[in-house]
């Protein structure tokens, strides 16, 4: 289907938000050009969001303290066995993500690699199915509070990025941003402690692993160290770089239940964390990959909503490609693999 105002040139930097509420004109521009992005690199960098500046910092700054604390503070905001859903801190090795490798295709990937991340991840707060695991207050007071102000206005960016995709594809505006009203997002924070380069080359461990995201569109943020890299839609296999000038740069990728929903037209992007071209050789002669912060946010619809291609993008020569599926239990079903 062709996107709305195809007549707008594509520009190669990072789009600017503000033109969300710009003029009709720099609106429908953004729409389109976001669009176009996702659909030729499958991700799109944008700037002058809500978090600009001061807001990413003080994230990474909070991060870095959280996982600064020994591990033993750490504990009490530790993921409970069981537990159906990401929630609180998940220890270096607990999380595998080369588990899911393949699994939005259907091919499971045959590989058993440990991670070599740690992650702190949240919902929304009044959760009756999922709580939050929150460190103790005097052991890094601020915290909870940041990251509940954050996941609320992360909420509000990702409902207008919801927005200018639905207009940028000709679907009403509304198509997105109303299967999104409870808040079953994510927020992540990761760091990667600093690793000898042989651990990542070693074919047993990995920083993360080749994946898609769950749910319909996710936003990064990332340190200056580098690793991050997307599949290229061009050509399987082939992973290109996702650089950002700063560190408040925002790496808008889709994940699964959009590709569901466009029936294929989006793709959810498979990327990974792999050794950074900053490892450096230290004194012992030895190649070490520095440590490295990032923050997701992973947008995902209202748990009961039904996924399913959309009529606009199924006809008789583009047959649905994917069965129907509520949104819960597709998250719950690939989550499961994952610890
Ligand atoms: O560390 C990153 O930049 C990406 C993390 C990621 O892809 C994830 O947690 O799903
Ligand atoms: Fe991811």
């Amino acid at each position: 289907m062709a996107p709305a105002s195809s007549h707008v040139t594509v520009k190669s930097t990072a789009l600017d938000f503000r033109h969300l509420r710009g003029a009709p004109e720099e609106f429908s521009t953004f729409c389109f050009n976001f669009v176009d992005r996702l659909q030729v690199e499958g991700y799109v960098a944008v700037e002058n969001h809500p978090w600009t500046g001061n807001k990413v910092g003080g994230l990474f700054e909070i991060s870095q303290k959280f996982f600064n604390l020994p591990d033993e503070i750490k504990k009490h905001a530790g993921r409970r066995k069981g537990q159906e859903g990401n929630r609180g801190w998940a220890y270096v090795g607990e999380e595998n993500v080369s588990a899911i490798t393949g699994f939005a295709a259907g091919v499971l990937s045959e590989q058993n690699l440990e991670d070599l991340k740690e992650t702190f991840d949240m919902g929304k707060v009044d959760d009756s199915e999922l709580a939050n695991l929150w460190p103790y207050q005097a052991d890094l007071p601020g915290f909870r509070h940041l990251m509940e102000t954050a996941f609320e206005s992360g909420h509000h960016i990702l409902l207008q990025l919801l927005r200018a995709l639905a207009v940028g594809l000709g679907l009403s505006e509304d198509a997105f941003t109303k299967q999104h009203n409870c808040r079953h997002h994510e927020f992540r924070l990761l760091h990667y402690p600093a690793v000898p380069a042989s651990a990542l080359k070693s074919g047993e461990s990995a920083r993360i692993s080749s994946h898609t995201d769950f749910g319909t569109m996710s936003f990064l943020f990332q340190d200056d160290v580098g690793g991050l890299e997307g599949e290229s839609l061009r050509e399987e296999g082939n992973y290109l770089p996702l650089r950002t000038e700063r560190k408040d740069v925002m790496i808008v990728i889709l994940g699964d239940m959009m590709m569901r929903q466009t029936n294929g037209i989006l793709r959810a992007l498979p990327h990974r964390v792999t050794l950074p071209s900053t490892a450096s050789i230290n004194a012992e002669g030895e190649e070490w990959a520095p440590e490295r912060f990032a923050i997701a946010f992973f947008g995902k619809p209202d748990r009961d909503v039904w996924l399913e291609p959309m009529q606009a993008f199924v006809d008789e020569s583009n047959p649905a490609r994917y069965d129907g599926v509520a949104a819960g239990d597709y998250d719950r079903s690939k989550l499961l693999r994952l610890y």
